[in-house]
């Protein structure tokens, strides 16, 4: 990078979950001019996805919840997902996947692999998020998931075959796109697996 990039001024607009942060600089274009610019960064950092995978019936398991940015959009706002979560300081990607799912999920989760690593919208927030394809088990529960009720997590468990939730995907029902990743993922190594939908489980 060399000289391309000179941060001039970092200001904090709004320091509250995450900082919001206004960045002076200047960076050389392609052609050799050097170019003022001001960006937002909204700085939040490295959050985990986890896809847990009953590879003998095909299920996953992912969530609903409440999403205010749904909301303001005119969307339906009770959004299915991924579970999802930032990785606290100190903490590891592994860590948190494992965390997250028992929180939101009651799921403990079997075998856990990395899948990609992706900025999601680099214009606007430095968050990274880590993949994870996990496995469980039907029976194994380690609570009953929900989220955290103090944080105002409300957090609907659902389990559904693999292949119902690609088609949702394609029916507008799946609108958040770190859902959208890793079930493409499954969907490209492994195919939508077992060919009859499986018995009605509570996960
Ligand atoms: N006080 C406060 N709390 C907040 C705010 N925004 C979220 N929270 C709380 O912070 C917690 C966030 O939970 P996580 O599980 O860590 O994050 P998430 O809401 O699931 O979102 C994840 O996915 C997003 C991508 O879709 C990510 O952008 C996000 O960083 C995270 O990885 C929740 O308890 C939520 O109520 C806020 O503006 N103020
Ligand atoms: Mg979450």
């Amino acid at each position: 990078m060399g000289d391309e990039v000179e941060i001039k001024a970092v200001e904090t607009l709004a320091e509250d979950r995450y900082p919001l942060r206004r960045y002076s600089f200047s960076h050389r274009r392609r052609d050799g001019a050097r170019q003022d610019l001001r960006r937002e960064v909204y700085a939040i950092g490295p959050s985990v996805v986890v896809l847990p995978l009953d590879p003998r019936r095909s299920t996953v398991l992912l969530t609903r919840q409440f999403r205010l940015p749904a909301q303001v959009n005119g969307d339906e706002p009770r959004l299915i997902e991924a579970c999802a979560g930032n990785i606290e300081q100190g903490d590891d990607p592994t860590g948190t996947a494992r965390k997250e799912a028992e929180e939101e999920m009651g799921c403990a989760l079997r075998e856990l692999r990395e899948v990609f690593a992706l900025y999601m919208s680099p214009g606007v927030t430095a968050e990274k998020l880590h993949f994870f394809i996990a496995e469980y088990e039907p029976g194994e529960r380690s609570g009953e998931g929900g989220g955290l009720r103090e944080e105002g997590e409300d957090i609907e468990v659902l389990e559904l075959p693999l292949a119902e939730a690609w088609a949702m995907v394609g029916r507008g029902g799946i609108v958040d796109a770190k859902t959208v990743l890793p079930l493409q993922h499954l969907m490209l190594v492994r195919g939508p697996g077992a060919s009859s939908p499986p018995p009605p489980a509570q996960p």
